[in-house]
């Protein structure tokens, strides 16, 4: 917020104009209730007159006062999750398998909200309240003492009695944000997974868990509403024992001719204006509680340390050698890959195959430097992995996940992702390389067509390509491709393989398949089973050697001929 001061310094400066303004308004009803006393009509008038214009200057100047702190909490909001999401993308797998999605998400959305309301209305209405109170105060000691003294005494109860509930209210309003939190989580996989729901006849199930969450929710947002209802009636059973004293004891002045009639109305009016920012500070109270939580759990994120820095990386744009030794890398302690150890020359082609579960694609995840790796164990490009400067690193690698990630927008905005402002004769030259070519000419909307969330509106394989397409859009020295062609018939893999091979000679390439065909054109084909190096060779050495690749090769021509047959 120390950001925004100068904007806070003028909400201030209007903030007391205001309640000073405030101040003049129970007196000018004191001068009004005088006059009326006196008969003094021309008094009366000028009264009216004040009145009617302190209230237009206090409406201009409230407003005024209030929009600078809400402008400084919505500037702090869209800072905190700018910083957030830097911070967020910035983080290693390990911090992404420790944290949910939608408790992520929540912390985007009902942190940053209670921290923006705190910082807001809630620092405009505490200043306020401490505004009031000095000036109020002052001026009702200055009318008389004891009567000052008599009215406030039921007003510690009042902030008792708010700070209580507004303890309960926090309590309930956690409750109610954990309801909707798991509310929207049962709606978001319900909707996500509706076809995997209705196709399996789960409706009735997944109806009967909504409905478990959705009345868990009810009961919460009740009880809240309980309490909100009390809050208000709370001020109403403690404001009158305060003007009891005023008109018990303040009366007995008016009658003794102690203090005008006017004076006491005043007193009266003065003392209202002390009821509303007293009701404030129990609420503000309950929000700088909830304020702190959600700061807490926000500096869980800006606080960590991203992994930055690092040693710069040499040559980033040849294509670098990979060295291995003795690699050990498991998660939450259980390992994964147990001593692998593996020599790839610069500018080669690497093939990764081996039973499901070995790790292969954690090999290519610690290439890529989404995990961090023990020192010493991965160099690449003769640099050790784990000292290098992590985004630098990132630059020159080109990954294809195993997992077709699109983002929401068209065809064409998806395979230009990593190249915004590309020329258009790149787009076309991308589709064609992956043979997307054909089936966008058939699209209603060509590369304009939208892919939909998370690319749904596109089969497997044109996914698969369209993400193959966003890497070769980028271009890299390392490439680390995982099972890219899983999702194509044989006839087409080959086809995109063979351009590939063209356009990557020279490039280190990482080629996780379980296709023996594509394999086969890798210098070297490593098989790994159990995190361990099972097998290490070219194609014709590892037929030689009659093991799990050898049977790979042999279930791979068998399963053509019975195709041929067919
Ligand atoms: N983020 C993760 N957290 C915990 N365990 C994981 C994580 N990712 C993978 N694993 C585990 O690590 C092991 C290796 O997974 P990996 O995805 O590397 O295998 P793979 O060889 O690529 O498998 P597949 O051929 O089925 O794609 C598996 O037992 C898997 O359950």
């Amino acid at each position: 917020m120390k950001t925004y001061r100068a904007l806070l310094l003028s909400g201030l400066v209007w903030l007391l104009l205001t309640d000073l303004l405030g101040l003049l308004i129970p007196w000018l009803i004191k001068e009004g209730i005088d006059s009326v006393q006196m008969a003094r009509y021309g008094q009366l008038t000028t009264v009216g007159g004040l009145l009617a214009g302190a209230a237009l200057v206090r409406f201009v100047t409230r407003s005024w006062s209030r929009y600078p702190f809400l402008h400084a909490a919505c500037r702090l909001e869209n800072a905190l999750r700018h910083d957030l999401l830097n911070r967020l993308l910035a983080q290693n797998g390990s911090f992404f398998d420790r944290f949910r999605t939608g408790d992520l998400l929540s912390r985007f959305t009902n942190d940053i909200n209670n921290l923006r309301t705190l910082a807001g209305f809630g620092l405009m209405i505490f200043v306020n309240t401490l505004a009031v109170y000095g000036m109020t105060l002052v001026v009702l000691l200055r009318m008389s003492a004891p009567l000052t003294l008599a009215a406030l005494l039921p007003y510690p109860l009042l902030l008792l009695l708010t700070r209580y509930l507004s303890t309960r209210l926090q309590t309930a309003s956690a409750r109610v944000q954990m309801g909707l939190g798991q509310v929207s989580e049962a709606l978001e996989e319900g909707i996500s997974g509706q076809a995997v729901i209705r196709s399996s006849g789960l409706q009735a199930l997944r109806a009967d868990r909504f409905d478990g969450h959705n009345n868990d929710y009810l009961d919460a947002s009740l009880s809240l509403a309980r309490l909100r209802s009390a809050l208000g009636p709370s001020m109403a059973l403690i404001a009158p024992l305060s003007t009891m004293a005023i008109f018990y004891l303040g009366g007995r002045q008016v009658i003794a001719h102690r203090m005008s009639l006017g004076e006491l109305v005043a007193f009266n009016a003065y003392l209202a204006q002390l009821a509303m920012p007293t009701l404030m500070l129990g609420w503000i109270l309950g929000l700088v509680q909830r304020g702190a939580a959600s700061a807490e759990r926000l500096g869980e994120i800006l606080g960590s340390s991203p992994p930055s820095g690092g040693q710069p990386v040499v040559a980033a744009a040849r294509p670098p050698s990979v060295s291995l030794k003795n690699l050990c890398f498991g998660y939450n302690q259980k390992p994964v890959l147990r001593g692998l150890s593996l020599e790839v020359p610069a500018g080669s082609l690497i093939g990764i195959a081996g039973p499901t579960g070995c790790g292969k694609s954690t090999l290519l995840h610690l290439l890529a430097g989404l995990y961090p790796v023990p020192a010493g164990q991965v160099l690449i490009g003769g640099q050790d992995l784990a000292m290098l400067d992590g985004e630098a690193h990132r630059l020159r690698v080109a990954m294809v996940p195993q997992e077709s990630r699109l983002f929401s927008g068209s065809v064409g905005e998806n395979l230009l992702y990593a190249t915004p402002g590309a020329q258009a004769s790149l787009l076309k030259r991308l589709s064609r390389t992956v043979s997307l070519d054909a089936e966008v000419a058939n699209f209603s909307e060509g590369f304009d067509t939208r892919v939909g969330e998370g690319g749904q509106a596109l089969s497997g394989g044109q996914r698969q390509r369209v993400c193959l397409g966003r890497a070769l859009g980028r271009g890299g020295g390392l490439w680390l491709l995982d099972d890219p062609f899983s999702h194509l018939d044989a006839a087409t893999s080959q086809r995109i393989w063979r351009r590939l091979l063209r356009l990557l000679a020279g490039k280190t390439v990482f080629l996780v398949s379980g296709q023996a065909s594509l394999l086969a054109a890798a210098d070297c084909i490593a098989i790994l089973e159990n995190g361990r190096l099972q097998e290490c060779g070219s194609h014709q050495q590892l037929l030689a050697e009659g093991g799990w690749y050898a049977r790979l090769v042999e279930k791979e021509r068998l399963q053509r001929e019975l195709e041929g047959l067919a």
